[in-house]
Formats: C-alpha cells, sequence, structure tokens
C-alpha cells in the first residue's frame, strides 16, 4: 500500500529525512513516533504528494505519480485550518463538495461520518466553537469526505485531553475495520502501543521498526524501577554498574544488564547515604524504554 525505498529530504544542507526505507500493508494501523523535529511532518508530506523527495523512491496504492494519488488518500495535516464561522455541517459540506460529490450524495455521508466520529450533536455549532478534541475529529471528518481508502494523520492529538484522545483512537479503530488503512504520526508511546505496527524516528532516520510488542521483547537490557526522593541519582549511583537512569512520572527506570546484585548495589549505595528506598522492583520494558534506548544509540 506504501513502499518507501531510501527517501530522504535536504533542507538547505540539512538532512531531515535520511534514507528511510519502509512498507505498509493493507489494513494497517501504522504509527511513525518520534519526538518534534525527528522528520515525521516532512516524511508524511512527501507521502502525500505534499513535498517532493530529495532521494529515494515513494509508491502509495501501486503509484509513483502522487498527483494520480491524491483523490484516492486522505490527509489530516497537523494545523488544519477550519472554517471557524461556518458550523460542523456546513464544514462538511464544503469539503464534499470540493471533491464534487452531489448534494445528496453529500448528505448521506456526511450523516454516516458524523456519526462515526461521534460529531453528530454537534452539527449545527460553530467550529470556532468547539472543544480542541472535537474540532480534531472534524478534521478527520473532513479528510474522509472522499472516502478515502488509505488515511495519513500527522499528530491529530497533540494538544488533546486524554480522554479526547482515547475517543479519537476509537474512532481511528472503528474506521480501521471498515477497511482503512490508517498511517499515523504521534510523539506519544501511549498511542504508539495501539498501532498495529510502528516505525521509531529519530534525527530523520528510522530507528526501529516492528509491533510494540516485538519491539519491547527485542529489548535487551532489565530494568530496575525505583522510587526516591534523591534528586541527585546518578551522581550517587556514579560508581554502580549501570547504563543508563529515566525519570519515569514520579519514579526512575534504571537501565542495567543483570538485576540482583547491580539492585543489591544501588539498595547499599543508598542506604549508606541515609536515602529512603520507597520501592524497588524489577519491571518489563515499556515502549518508552525501548526509544529513550534507541535515540541515545543514534545519537541525540
Ligand atoms: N520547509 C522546511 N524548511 C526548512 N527546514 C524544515 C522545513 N520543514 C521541516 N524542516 C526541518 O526538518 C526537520 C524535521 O522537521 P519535521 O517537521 O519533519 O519533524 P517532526 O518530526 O514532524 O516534528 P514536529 O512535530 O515538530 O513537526 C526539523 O529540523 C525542521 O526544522
Amino acid at each position: 500500500m506504501i513502499r518507501l525505498e531510501a527517501v530522504g529530504k535536504v533542507f538547505g544542507g540539512r538532512q531531515a529525512v535520511d534514507a528511510i526505507s519502509l512498507a505498509v500493508q493493507p489494513g494497517e494501523i501504522f504509527g511513525l513516533v518520534g519526538p518534534d523535529g525527528a522528520g515525521k511532518t516532512t516524511t508524511i508530506r512527501m507521502m502525500t504528494g505534499v513535498m517532493t523527495p530529495s532521494a529515494g523512491r515513494i509508491t502509495v496504492l501501486g503509484e509513483q505519480d502522487m498527483e494520480r494519488v491524491k483523490a484516492h488518500i486522505g490527509y489530516v495535516p497537523q494545523r488544519f485550518s477550519l472554517y471557524g464561522d461556518l458550523t460542523v455541517m456546513e464544514n462538511i459540506r464544503l469539503m464534499g463538495a470540493l471533491y464534487g460529490s452531489s448534494g445528496r450524495e453529500i448528505e448521506l455521508l456526511a450523516n454516516d461520518i458524523l456519526a462515526m466520529t461521534q460529531l453528530l450533536p454537534f452539527k449545527e455549532r460553530l467550529a470556532a466553537n468547539l472543544s480542541g478534541g472535537m474540532k480534531q475529529k472534524l478534521a478527520l471528518a473532513a479528510g474522509l469526505m472522499h472516502q478515502p481508502k488509505l488515511l495519513f494523520l500527522d499528530e491529530p492529538t497533540t494538544g488533546v485531553d486524554p480522554v479526547s484522545r482515547r475517543e479519537f483512537w476509537q474512532v481511528l479503530y472503528r474506521l480501521n475495520q471498515t477497511g482503512t488503512t490508517v498511517f499515523v504520526s504521534t510523539p506519544y508511546m501511549d498511542e504508539a502501543e495501539l498501532c498495529g505496527r510502528i516505525a521509531f524516528m529519530h534525527n530523520g532516520s528510522l530507528t526501529a521498526v516492528g509491533t510494540p510488542q516485538q519491539l519491547k521483547e527485542q529489548y535487551p537490557y532489565r530494568i530496575i524501577e525505583l522510587e526516591t526522593n534523591s534528586k541527585a541519582l546518578k551522581r550517587q549511583l556514579a560508581g554502580v554498574a549501570i547504563r543508563d537512569i529515566n525519570s519515569f512520572g514520579d519514579k526512575y527506570h534504571i537501565v542495567v544488564d543483570e538485576y540482583e546484585t547491580v539492585a543489591a548495589a544501588i539498595k547499599q549505595v543508598l542506604d549508606s547515604a541515609g536515602i529512603p528506598i520507597l520501592a524497588m522492583r524489577e519491571v518489563k520494558p515499556v515502549l518508552e524504554d525501548v526509544f529513550v534506548s534507541l535515540a541515545g544509540e543514534g545519537g541525540s
């Protein structure tokens, strides 16, 4: 459905996307995951024909001529501009008309799409008066008015509250169940977890591709989760055989090669410094651990 072969993009001598290769199959929910500036938006822009690659080859729906593809894909860009002075329904009708659908087609489809995106109760509300989450759903609804087989979404839930994010993902799942392939970029690890497969992007390169489960299983280290009030843990544990320390909310994830002896050493160091250990246990890696470790290897 999508194939990228050694695709690159250079902006004024800076390599924003660096020789990435990737294949997405029909029916997938595929996530492009990475921090701000990783190159996600540039990649999606090239896949949707908005931007031309500096190198490599992109095939979407069997075509390399992006002009022929555009009619069959949906694209919800990072900053979608709605007409704030039009209602939800008017925005949708306008989008349908732009795609050349007839009035009756638009009404039928708009009602279906608004029902699926849970916007039907708000169809007469001015777009300007919608919450952030509802605006994103309207952007999604607008992107569906020409019934694309393949939908690209660029960080659709950035800045949206957690409950609305969950609702938005329920809509994406429903859409996927009706046969739409979804390619979505996100900086959020909890959203990465919801994708069938993900690619981690860092500094313009893909550092890993697989299912969330596979990526966690391939993680080569062990994690000690530590709860302590220490504010200088890195310095205090400088003499202990640990690979990395990252804060996880109010806890730390300490990356180690071996659990028992390292945990004992940590306990000894903190005990002798008089720093209480509130909790310490081994935990399985979460995607964030995997990503932090890959980002570190790639050099940040
Ligand atoms: N039109 C442009 N001209 C010059 N540099 C650009 C342009 N678009 C992006 N860049 C640069 O390319 C790099 C990748 O940016 P990109 O927007 O693709 O990343 P991103 O992962 O989508 O992050 P964000 O969430 O911030 O959009 C950044 O360093 C950015 O400054």
